[in-house]
Formats: structure tokens, C-alpha cells, sequence
């Protein structure tokens, strides 16, 4: 290694260490606040905390709000989040960092860990060094003037229940061991009157225009790219891909048409150029030349996307037009605002909640979860489940309202989900099984196929955002089956045959024949809606589990539908208006996600800082916390090297690894060489020093790193000489410029299998081997939104065996404490190595 990155690695070492070192002494204090109530208290200032908090302290910020009936918020985006607790009116006591115990404290404690940073108004700088839990807790106690002696202490939720028919309880029961259910009832107890809690009302009436701000955001961002600028430029955003050739058009997507669309370049062999869309996309379809202003030749559905070809699901095929170089544009999704309106109308009605009234009681605090009084007796389907998830399921069955659960990455909770779905059904339960997106939908389908292959599912949804593997499950392959479905077949084909005679009754003798033609084909047109509308129904009422999308459970045909059990998986992944739509068709609601990984995607800035990121699973977390969920704790994916990180940074160092993944690693991968026991499981690539700066789109914010992208590609060369599979390696960098570019150096014969996304397509995925690309590298050490944590957690918990982060120390230590904190366990428990030497390919 040169002398100079010596010296750097030195230098950044020295810095970041021992950031690492007091983060792990206060993962291990870990203040959450004890989940019993207090007295509210009248607070006369309010506090804004530094953006150094990790996010369990933030959320331990967030508890203590609760447990004093203060108000609490998250404000700010990126680098300007930062917590205010207190009320709104109150004077500001901007909290600095540690120093500011140390003079204003009386305690006397931590005073070891004053580092002599300024007190004053350093407010919500990133730079403040993060406070340690002692630390936070000492300043809230002085500036709120509670009890001194009050202790906050780390609870443990792993108290209640057992699995396997151990565990339940009920309101009114002892609980077993410290029990979820008391917790509940005293959290409730310390709201009296409901004071200062959110009404459904309030709640609409605070997003609904937010709501309004999305659409109009998400219609802007799509018109502006299609009409206020060029197509090229429209093409140039990826949001308009032009000159296109139909290359095939196959009947037989249940009724739909699928248009094939390649490159009209190069004979449609040229790849499509970079783009922005993906299946389920609604797209339009137009000449290629033109202003785009006329009707559409077709409106559909993107069913697949390769690297030059497009297959889009239209419901009418034009007669003509077709046979001209095409432009298809991506359309924003009306619909879905339409739907969530509509749910939030149905809320807002007392009368319209119908056998949901009891639970939105309970998800707007009036009311604390119940549950059942005799422990759930029941024989887990899966008998690998292990405790966490056993205790998961448990209190799931025994919830009568609510009950959540929180899985970090890795833990099993779709494993949890489906064992509870089946245990549901066995007790003659219907189920509605919802997630955000499609994909997780469909995963949800089939694993419970595998779980049971005869339990009857309906999986609703458009054909063409379906997997094909679940087709066969999908509501219109069921329809198709039925009896009535085949009568409404019948009619049509009879009125087909009476509407070709109709075309020959032109003479006037014919007018009597004429009018009973037509006065049978209006018979024969209600038989069949009415035929086509009994065989949904029938579909529908007999499936014991019914899945869609949040979005799709707003759709016409689950209008009169009722369920015992909604089931929201990735329930953190979605907007709280999102899951009302499936919240009202139910009697009690099982919510599972992780809060710490990637929130939902709100286009708006502005209606997101003003709180529609935020998820009903957060919110639930804040308001019943522990008294309505279990953690998984057990993971099965992540050596420990790289699960640990994690588990400390945000999950109050809870998580263990299972012995089957705790010690793997590239070695033990199956064609692993010799090379391979040289990797390590946990690497820094540190371009600082090495001239990699950072570069920014002309058109757009993304921005991309030459440099880095080579570094990786390197590593790549690296993994594969040790056997690694490329389909293994994943590369993850969270901006948009940098996937392209990174794309653009991919060896041709790795296409289809080394892949490389944004962090948002690899959530709920893994790889053997990860790499990530920062990006970020520049004078003024900004470093954006890498620092939310969320987002880094997802990045570095997809890896199963080694996770490489290749960075500008320089920058990405200085713009962050949290990132700061992430390189220092990258180096103090893994290898550093030097990009320069990378670069030159002197390494491995
Ligand atoms: N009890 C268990 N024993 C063995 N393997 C398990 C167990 N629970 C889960 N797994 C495995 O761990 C992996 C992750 O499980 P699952 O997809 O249910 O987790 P998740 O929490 O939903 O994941 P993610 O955080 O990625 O969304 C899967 O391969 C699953 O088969």
C-alpha cells in the first residue's frame, strides 16, 4: 500500500474508530425508555435534538413523547432531519451534543465522554459528535424537569408467550411473564380521554391534502417529461422511449394482447436505451413522430422489460397504425389516488366502517389492543419456525385488533406471515393478504401454495403485473373455470351470431326481425354481465384467502367483500392511506415490516416533510409499541460480521445470526478457489486521495463516480477469480446516474446475471457477495441522501457472505456521524485497501 493512503487510512482510522467505540457502548446501554406510562407532563420548552441520534435512540426520543403525552416530530429531509419534542409554542433548546451535559447537567455523569464541543446553538449540525445514551437521557430529564430518579430502562419484548401453543393472555388476564397485554392497557390508561391523540378525522384532514400535493407532483413529473419538453428530451429522462418497431403481438394473457417493442435501430437487435420504466407501469403508445398531442394508438400495461425488448399488455389492439416507428411514454397512475381517496372517505364515515369500527378505535389510540384470554392453541405447519417467530405467530392468533410484526432483515417475517395465514384458515378464518407491491404479493402466493397446495387462494390483480408462476391463481384464470364463466361465453358467442344477422336485416320488411334481433341481444348482453359478475363472486366468496396490492383492494370487484384477518407484509413500505383501503375490510389486522429499512416512495418533497412518509406500522410502533408486537430476532442470511453492524446501529443490538449463517463465508460458497479464503467478509475500498470526484447529471439531480465504478468492476474481476458466480454478486449504489454507468462497463456476457439496482430494487433480496458504490466525493463533503440509515441498512444486510464498501472516506466520514460510524466497523472488523492500488489491479 503507498505511504499516502497509508497515512490516510491512519488518519480516517483514528477519526471514525472512535465514533465506532462509543456507538457500540451505547448500543449496549441502549435507553429505551421502560413501555409503562407517566404522569403527562407540561413541558415549557421544546427540544430539537442533533441529526447524530442513531434511529433507535430516535425512536426512543419518539417513546418518551408518548409516555408524557408530548408532541414529537421528525422534521427536515436528509441531512436537516432532526427530532423536536415538546410543544409547538414552547421556546427552542436546541441540544448540541455532548457538551452540553457536562455544563448544564447536574448529574455529573459522562463527563469522560465530553469531547469539548460547544454547547450553544450547534443545533442540528451533522458535525456534533452523537451523544451516548446516558448522555440523551440526562438531557431530556434536565431540560423536561422529569424525575431524576425516573429509570429508563432497555425492555425486552421476548417475554410474552410461547410458540406452539404456548404464550396468549387477555386484557384482563395475568399476563404471562410482563405479557404485551398489560403493557397495552396501561399505555391506554395514560391517554385519558383520548387528549392529544389523532382522530380518523384530523387524520384525513391532514392528508388529504397531502395526498393532493403527491398526485399533483406525480401527474407533473410525468407531463413535464412528456409534453413540456421534446420527446428526445422526454426520451433523455426515461420516461419516453422512441423509435420502436412491433416485433410480435401474442393473444392469450387472459384476454389481453401483448405487444413485443424493440429498438427500431440495428434491425431491433440494439439494445433499448437506458430508461426509466418497468412492469406495471401504464404506458401510452403513439407514432414516434409527431407532437404527441392526438389520441393514443393504445393505453396498457408494461408486462416485461429485457435489455431490448419491451412487452406491453394492451386490452384493444388498434386496427391500424402500428407499422410505423413507435414512441412509448409512462403514464402517471390516477387510479390509485382515486382509490386512496375513496378509502379515506369510507374511514372518515362513522357508519362506513362497518365490522372495522372496533379497530380503528384501537389504530387511533381511543381504544388499546385486546386480546384473547385463553393462550391460542396451535401446531405450527412449519416446524422449522424458530421462538421469535413462534411467539410472532402466537400473538398474531391471540390479537383480536392489532398486532405487529417487526422483522428485520433476514428474520423470517414472510415465514411468520405465511404460518400465521394457514393457522387462520384452519380456524375457518377468511383472510384479505395485502403488500405494497405487486412482487410482494405474488410472493406471498406462492409460498402459501408451497406451504399448502390445496388451500384456495385468488390472487387479484391485472394479468400483467402478475409472476407467471401465480397466474394460475389469478382471479380472471379462476373466473375462466367456473360455470358461469362458460355461460357468459355461450351468450357471447350467440350474440356474435345475431349480430352478424343483424348486419344483413337492412331492408324495410326486415324492421319487425330487425328490433327482436336487437331486443335479444340486450337480453343476452345483461344474461352475460350478469353471468360474468356471479362467476367473480362465486370466485371470490369461496377463496378463503384473497391477495392483492394495497392499491388493488380498491378495485370494484372486492366492494362488498368482508374479512376476518387483513394481513399487511412489508407493511413499512406503505402510505397509511394505502392501507385503510384494506384496514376497513376487516375485523382485526396483522401489520409485519421493518421500520428501519426503506420507507414508501412519496414524489413530493414537501408532502413528505410534512409527514406522508410516515407509515402506519411506524405510527403503531410509536403509539402501542411493544404492547402490540414482537421482533424476530433470529436471522438466516447475514454473517455475523455483517448482521452486527446492523443489529447495533438499529435494532439495540438484539439481533443474533442462526448457527447455519453465522460463520459462512465465500469460502464455504460451492466453486469457491483457493483465492477465495483471502476474502474477507467485510471490505472498505477507500478512493480518498485517489482523484474519484463525483459527477452530476446536466438533466436530473443524479450523479455518478467514474472512478468508483471501475474500483467495482475490479472487485467483480476479483470475486469471480475466487469462483464466485456472477449471478452471487450484487452491486448496489443508491443513485440512478451510477446504475447506468455502471451498467455501461458490465461485461456483455454478464448482462442477465450480474446485477446491478438502486437500493430500492434489492429490498427484500440478497446475495451471496455485495458491493456498494457510495458515489459521493467532493471538497465540500456532502454527502446527501446516503445518510439515511434506512436506506444504508437495506444496502449492507442484502449480503449473506461479504459486503464491500467502496467510498470516499474523506468525504463520507466527515458529511455523517451515522456513515461515519459504518466505515469505522468496516475497518476496525474488516480489511481496508486502498482504491489506488484497486484501481491499478494490484489487489487480490
Ligand atoms: N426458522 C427458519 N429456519 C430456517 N430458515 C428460515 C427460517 N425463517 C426464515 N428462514 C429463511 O430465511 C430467509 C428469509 O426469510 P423471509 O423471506 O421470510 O424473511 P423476511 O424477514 O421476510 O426477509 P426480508 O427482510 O429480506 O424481507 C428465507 O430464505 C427463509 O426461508
Amino acid at each position: 500500500m503507498p505511504s499516502a493512503a497509508k497515512a490516510k487510512k491512519a488518519a480516517a482510522k483514528k477519526g471514525v474508530a472512535s465514533k465506532a467505540a462509543s456507538s457500540k457502548a451505547a448500543a449496549a446501554a441502549a435507553p429505551a425508555p421502560a413501555a409503562s406510562p407517566a404522569e403527562p407532563v407540561k413541558a415549557d420548552v421544546k427540544l430539537i435534538f442533533p441529526i447524530s441520534l442513531t434511529a433507535r435512540q430516535r425512536a426512543a426520543v419518539h417513546t418518551i413523547g408518548e409516555r408524557y403525552g408530548l408532541p414529537h416530530i421528525s422534521q427536515g429531509e436528509g441531512a436537516e432531519r432532526h427530532i423536536v419534542l415538546g410543544p409547538a409554542g414552547a421556546p427552542t433548546v436546541v441540544l448540541a451534543g455532548p457538551a452540553e451535559v457536562c455544563d448544564a447537567s447536574s448529574s455529573g455523569r459522562d463527563s469522560d465522554q465530553n469531547d469539548g464541543t460547544s454547547s450553544s446553538s450547534a443545533g442540528t449540525s451533522g458535525s456534533a459528535p452523537p451523544l451516548s445514551d446516558d448522555q440523551l437521557v440526562a438531557l431530556i430529564k434536565q431540560h423536561l424537569k422529569l424525575d431524576a430518579s425516573e429509570e429508563f430502562s432497555y425492555t425486552n419484548s421476548s417475554s410474552h408467550g410461547g410458540g406452539g401453543g404456548g404464550g396468549g393472555g387477555g386484557a384482563r388476564r395475568p399476563a404471562v411473564g410482563s405479557g404485551p397485554w398489560r403493557r397495552a392497557e396501561a399505555a391506554a390508561a395514560a391517554k385519558p380521554g383520548s387528549k392529544g391523540l389523532l382522530t380518523p378525522e384530523d387524520f384525513i384532514a391532514w392528508v388529504m391534502p397531502l395526498l393532493e400535493m403527491e398526485r399533483e407532483a406525480e401527474v407533473a413529473q410525468a407531463e413535464e417529461a412528456l409534453s413540456a419538453g421534446s420527446p428526445e428530451s422526454a426520451a433523455a429522462k426515461g420516461r419516453a422511449l422512441l423509435n420502436l418497431r412491433l416485433a410480435d403481438a401474442e393473444g392469450g394473457l387472459l384476454g389481453r394482447t401483448l405487444l413485443t417493442l424493440v429498438n427500431n435501430k440495428g434491425g431491433g437487435s440494439e439494445p433499448l436505451p437506458p430508461h426509466k420504466f418497468s412492469p406495471h407501469d401504464i404506458v401510452r403508445l403513439r407514432p414516434s413522430k409527431g407532437d404527441g398531442s392526438g389520441p393514443p394508438l393504445a393505453e396498457g400495461v408494461v408486462y416485461r422489460v429485457r435489455d431490448s425488448a419491451m412487452t406491453v399488455a394492451v386490452d384493444d389492439v388498434p386496427d391500424e397504425g402500428l407499422d410505423v416507428p413507435l414512441r412509448l411514454e409512462k403514464m402517471a397512475n390516477e387510479v390509485t389516488y382515486q382509490r386512496l381517496r375513496a378509502a379515506l372517505t369510507c374511514l372518515g364515515g362513522e357508519g362506513q366502517r362497518g365490522l372495522a369500527a372496533p379497530l380503528v378505535d384501537v389504530l387511533f389510540g381511543r381504544r388499546s389492543p385486546r386480546f384473547d384470554s385463553a393462550p391460542p392453541a396451535w401446531q405450527p405447519l412449519n416446524s422449522g419456525l424458530d421462538e421469535s417467530q413462534q411467539r410472532a405467530v402466537t400473538l398474531a392468533l391471540a390479537a383480536q385488533d392489532v398486532a405487529l410484526i417487526h422483522g428485520p432483515p433476514g428474520t423470517g417475517k414472510t415465514t411468520a406471515v405465511i404460518e400465521l395465514i394457514c393457522q387462520e384458515v384452519a380456524r375457518g378464518n377468511r383472510v384479505l393478504a395485502c403488500a405494497a407491491s405487486n412482487v410482494a404479493v405474488d410472493n406471498l402466493v406462492e409460498r402459501l401454495a408451497r406451504q399448502d397446495s390445496r388451500m384456495p387462494i385468488v390472487r387479484v390483480g391485472h394479468p400483467a403485473r402478475l409472476l407467471p408462476q401465480v397466474l394460475e391463481s389469478s382471479l380472471e384464470a379462476r373466473v375462466l373455470q367456473s360455470d358461469n364463466s362458460a355461460l357468459a361465453k355461450d351468450c357471447r358467442r350467440e350474440m356474435k351470431a345475431l349480430n352478424q344477422r343483424l348486419l344483413k336485416l337492412v331492408s324495410r320488411k326486415d324492421r319487425d326481425e330487425r328490433q327482436a334481433v336487437r331486443q335479444e341481444l340486450r337480453q343476452l348482453a345483461r344474461e352475460e354481465r350478469k353471468r360474468q359478475e356471479r362467476a367473480v363472486q362465486e370466485v371470490l366468496q369461496g377463496a378463503q384467502v384473497v391477495c392483492t396490492t394495497l392499491t388493488g383492494v380498491g378495485s370494484r370487484q372486492l366492494d362488498r367483500l368482508q374479512f376476518d384477518v387483513v394481513v399487511i407484509d412489508e407493511a413499512a413500505q406503505a402510505l397509511e392511506p394505502a392501507c385503510w383501503a384494506a384496514l376497513l375490510k376487516g375485523r382485526k389486522a396483522v401489520l409485519a415490516g421493518d421500520h428501519l429499512q426503506l420507507p414508501p416512495t412519496v414524489i413530493s418533497k414537501a408532502a413528505a416533510r410534512a409527514g406522508l412518509s410516515r407509515t402506519l406500522f411506524e405510527r403503531l410502533q410509536d403509539l402501542w409499541g411493544e404492547a402490540a408486537s414482537e421482533m424476530l430476532t433470529m436471522q438466516y442470511r447475514m454473517n455475523s460480521a455483517i448482521m452486527e453492524w446492523s443489529s447495533q446501529e438499529l435494532y439495540g443490538g438484539r439481533l443474533a445470526a442462526h448457527a447455519s449463517v453465522a460463520g459462512h463465508t465465500m469460502a464455504g460458497l460451492a466453486g469457491a478457489t483457493p483465492e477465495a479464503a483471502e476474502l474477507p467478509v467485510l471490505l472498505l475500498v477507500d478512493t480518498a486521495g485517489c482523484d474519484m470526484e463525483e459527477q452530476e447529471e446536466e438533466e436530473g439531480d443524479s450523479k455518478w463516480n467514474d472512478g468508483e465504478a471501475r474500483v467495482v468492476m475490479e472487485h467483480v474481476r476479483r470475486l469471480m477469480a475466487a469462483g464466485v458466480a456472477a449471478a452471487d454478486i450484487g452491486i448496489i449504489t443508491p443513485y440512478n446516474a451510477q446504475v447506468t454507468r455502471l451498467r455501461e462497463l458490465r461485461p456483455e456476457a454478464l448482462a442477465g446475471r450480474l446485477e446491478i439496482s438502486s437500493v430500492d430494487g434489492f429490498q427484500g433480496r440478497e446475495k451471496e457477495a455485495i458491493i456498494i458504490s457510495m458515489v459521493r466525493s467532493n471538497a465540500a463533503r456532502t454527502v446527501g441522501f446516503l445518510s439515511d440509515a434506512r436506506r444504508m441498512n437495506v444496502a449492507v444486510t442484502r449480503a449473506r457472505r461479504h459486503c464491500a464498501l467502496v467510498c470516499d472516506s474523506e468525504t463520507v466520514s466527515a458529511g455523517d456521524p451515522f456513515l461515519a460510524r459504518l466505515l469505522a466497523y468496516f475497518e476496525e472488523h474488516g480489511e481496508y485497501a486502498s482504491a489506488g492500488e484497486y484501481d491499478a489491479g494490484g489487489v487480490g
